[in-house]
């Protein structure tokens, strides 16, 4: 079996709830705190789209899983937003949310803090409401995949979205570099592209699943974008503090790139 079968493989088990349970609520979701991981990465993306400089019709977000607080930033600035992952259990889990079936992961903290932190006045209700709406398209994607969609997306989109995906997928640098090109064919030139991932994590758990990482740093990231010809514009690096070092995985920091696709030349 090949190394990028082999990572399919160790996806079955990948369970959704335990994964939102490691991840998604205390202590790296821990609102009260500017220094938490998680108030981290929701202010990296609000600032991201405060500059005005992104936006447009389509926003493609790459390996969603069971998220979608990556999102909340965008919803305003874009028409359509697509939603992707590679397991039907992580689809379904988006496509209940999208639904506002009750028995769904609650998000109305995260919503709440975006609100605060945009600082526009919305009723975090509203912002619900409005990603739900603008939330169309759950589809499969396979980043190995030269046409990670399949031949389902007609035009490239005006901006990509991606988080902790590239490098919780490839068994190897080689590997991710192709995963980011591939991906890369779904963003027009000139798009945006906001990338969050691990540090030098090797391994997370989610559930009975125990999934290997290839570990990057800063620079194996900077170098991969710049062989899939974006120019970066904003890099950012948070390190993990001891206390949020739960044994879910050995992530050592998390990285935030806005980055841009060069136009062609
Ligand atoms: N071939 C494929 N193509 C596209 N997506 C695929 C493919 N295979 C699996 N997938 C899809 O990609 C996956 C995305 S979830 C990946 C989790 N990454 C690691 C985890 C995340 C995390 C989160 C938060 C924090 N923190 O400190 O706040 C730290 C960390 C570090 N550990 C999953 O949805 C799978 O379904």
């Amino acid at each position: 079996m090949s190394s990028i079968a082999a990572v399919g493989e160790s996806y079955q088990k990948f369970n959704p709830r335990a994964y939102l349970q490691n991840n998604y609520m205390p202590p790296r979701a821990d609102f009260s705190s500017e220094d938490c991981v998680v108030p981290w990465k929701l202010r990296c993306l609000a600032e991201a789209f405060a500059t005005g400089d992104i936006h447009g019709r389509t926003l493609i977000d790459v390996g969603s899983g069971p998220t979608i607080y990556q999102l909340l930033s965008a919803c305003d600035h874009f028409e359509e937003i697509i939603a992707t992952d590679y397991l039907e259990v992580n689809r379904a889990v988006l496509r209940r949310w999208v639904q506002g079936e009750p028995d769904g992961f609650d998000w109305s903290p995260y919503i709440k803090h975006v609100c605060r932190i945009e600082g526009k006045g919305e009723q975090w209700k509203e912002k619900e409401q409005k990603l739900r709406g603008k939330l169309r398209q759950i589809l499969p994607i396979d980043v190995h995949q030269p046409e990670p969609l399949g031949s389902q997306v007609c035009q490239p989109a005006d901006a990509l979205v991606s988080t902790f995906c590239l490098e919780a997928v490839s068994p190897d640098r080689p590997s991710f570099e192709r995963a980011l090109s591939n991906v890369t064919t779904l963003l027009k030139p000139g798009g945006h592209f906001l990338l969050i991932g691990a540090l030098e994590e090797s391994f997370y758990l989610a559930g009975e699943a125990k999934l290997s990482v290839v570990p990057v740093s800063e620079v194996d990231v900077k170098e991969a974008l710049s062989k899939s010809g974006y120019r970066i514009h904003d890099f950012r690096s948070y390190l993990m503090p001891p206390g949020l070092k739960i044994g879910v995985d050995d992530v050592s920091g998390v990285f935030f790139v806005h980055a841009q696709k060069k136009s062609v030349a």
